[in-house]
């Protein structure tokens, strides 16, 4: 049997060898018909386009993506071709919930004052949304969730319809996937009649999918300054991003939210799991990567300029989304490269914070999902 992996996954080293006649590492953006016509399964980051073009006439009988995104699937096409695909759901959501949480520590440092009692709007209440939700009070925040599939679904009074999240935060992170037709289409989502409902000038977050945004309404909306202040993780038309748009975003970042070492080691687990079940290997306990890189993992809580500065500082002790914004700022033409190489980072979970002698200050850090050493 033969699988095509993409040669960006990590921590696969000799181990699809186990179980397969033939391995074959490719670019993900470099899959041809030809790669995997006689290939029993496929695995795949959001680089591969999985359609007809790519499958017609293939052997294919299984697609893995150690992502959470799934369009870069076409998967009207792998039904009617009988064709499973899986991918890794929650896998990097906590990755996405440091960024988020860094970018909101870094917008409150820069000027745009506390975070105790701003209202953050979350569209999009999936894994990674209603992780937001819940590490969010412990920053000070206020929520408001629109999520339509999930209010339907649950008939639950928790999500608020866009306009009246859109007329009442302070600050909007979008979290839905991208979908292009149908009643829950977020194609474009963020548009010029979203932007027009916001009550105030808004923060604005986009780490979902580029195509969620369309860059002309928001580059206006930064323009007349609906948008007061923007962090940009992805972006249409990836990697060949708009320059003009990259310039007016007050944050930008080459689509590595959910880059933590947990998040790609997530991923490549579940989808490797998948695989194994689906062509029946047996194995005696679920495959997890071995020897993952290590950092030191110690933060000292600094209180001196107020509980919330040093809980900000111990959020980006363990990621500064500034050092992304430079990178992409210094060569936005290494897009795809800054995202391959990206260094280890680890979650905030991984780090364990030391010098907290406050009972309310260690239950804070740890609904952040911190370590705490707390001497009480
Ligand atoms: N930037 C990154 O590195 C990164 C990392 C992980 C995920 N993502 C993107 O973020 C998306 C969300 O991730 P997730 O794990 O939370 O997915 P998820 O599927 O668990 O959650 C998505 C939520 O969005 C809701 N939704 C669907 N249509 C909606 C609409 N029109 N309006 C409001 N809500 C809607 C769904 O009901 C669901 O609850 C992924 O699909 C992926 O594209 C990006
Ligand atoms: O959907 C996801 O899981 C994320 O967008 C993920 O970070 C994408 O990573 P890629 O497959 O492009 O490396």
């Amino acid at each position: 049997m033969k699988i095509v992996v993409d040669d960006k996954i990590p921590y696969l080293e000799g181990v699809l060898e186990q179980y397969f006649d033939e391995v074959v590492y490719s670019t993900g953006s470099h899959f041809t018909r030809e790669l995997v016509k006689d290939a029993d399964a496929l695995l795949v980051r959001t680089r591969t386009k999985c359609d007809a073009k790519l499958l017609d006439g293939s052997n294919v009988r299984m697609i893995a993506t150690a992502t959470i995104g799934h369009d870069h699937i076409d998967k009207g096409y792998c039904k009617k071709n009988g064709i499973s695909w899986v991918n890794a759901p929650g896998c990097n959501a906590y990755g996405v919930v440091q960024y988020v949480l860094s970018a909101l520590a870094h917008i409150s440092n820069v000027g745009n004052g506390s975070l105790e009692g701003k209202t953050l709007g979350i569209v999009g209440v999936g894994e990674v949304g209603r992780r937001i939700a819940a590490v969010a009070s412990h920053l000070g925040l206020k929520v408001l969730l629109n999520d339509p599939p999930r209010a339907r679904a649950e008939n639950s009074t928790d999500f608020v319809d866009l306009g009246t999240l859109l007329q009442q935060s302070d600050i909007v992170t979008l979290h839905v996937p991208l979908i292009r037709e149908g009643v829950d289409r977020t194609f474009h989502l963020a548009d010029k009649h979203f932007f027009a409902k916001f009550g105030k000038p808004m923060v604005f977050i986009n780490a979902s999918r580029g195509e969620v945004v369309d860059g002309g309404a928001l580059k206006l909306a930064i323009a007349n300054q609906r948008v007061s202040y923007s962090v940009l993780d992805v972006w249409e038309n990836e990697p060949c991003i708009d320059a003009d748009l990259l310039r007016m975003v007050s944050v930008a970042t080459p689509h590595i939210a959910g880059y933590s070492l947990e998040g790609k080691s997530n991923g490549t687990a579940m989808a490797v799991n998948e695989i194994l079940r689906f062509f029946g290997f047996e194995t005696d306990t679920k495959w997890l990567p071995q020897q993952l890189p290590m950092l030191e993992n110690r933060i000292v809580f600094n209180g001196e300029n107020g509980i919330e500065q040093g809980i900000k500082d111990c959020i980006l002790s363990s990621y500064n989304i500034v050092t992304d914004d430079a990178a992409l700022r210094k060569s936005p033409d290494l897009f795809e490269h800054l995202r391959g190489n990206y260094r280890v980072r680890r979650e905030l979970s991984y780090y364990e914070i030391s010098n907290v002698n406050d009972e309310q200050v260690a239950a804070r850090l740890k609904g952040l999902t911190f370590k705490v050493n707390y001497n009480g």
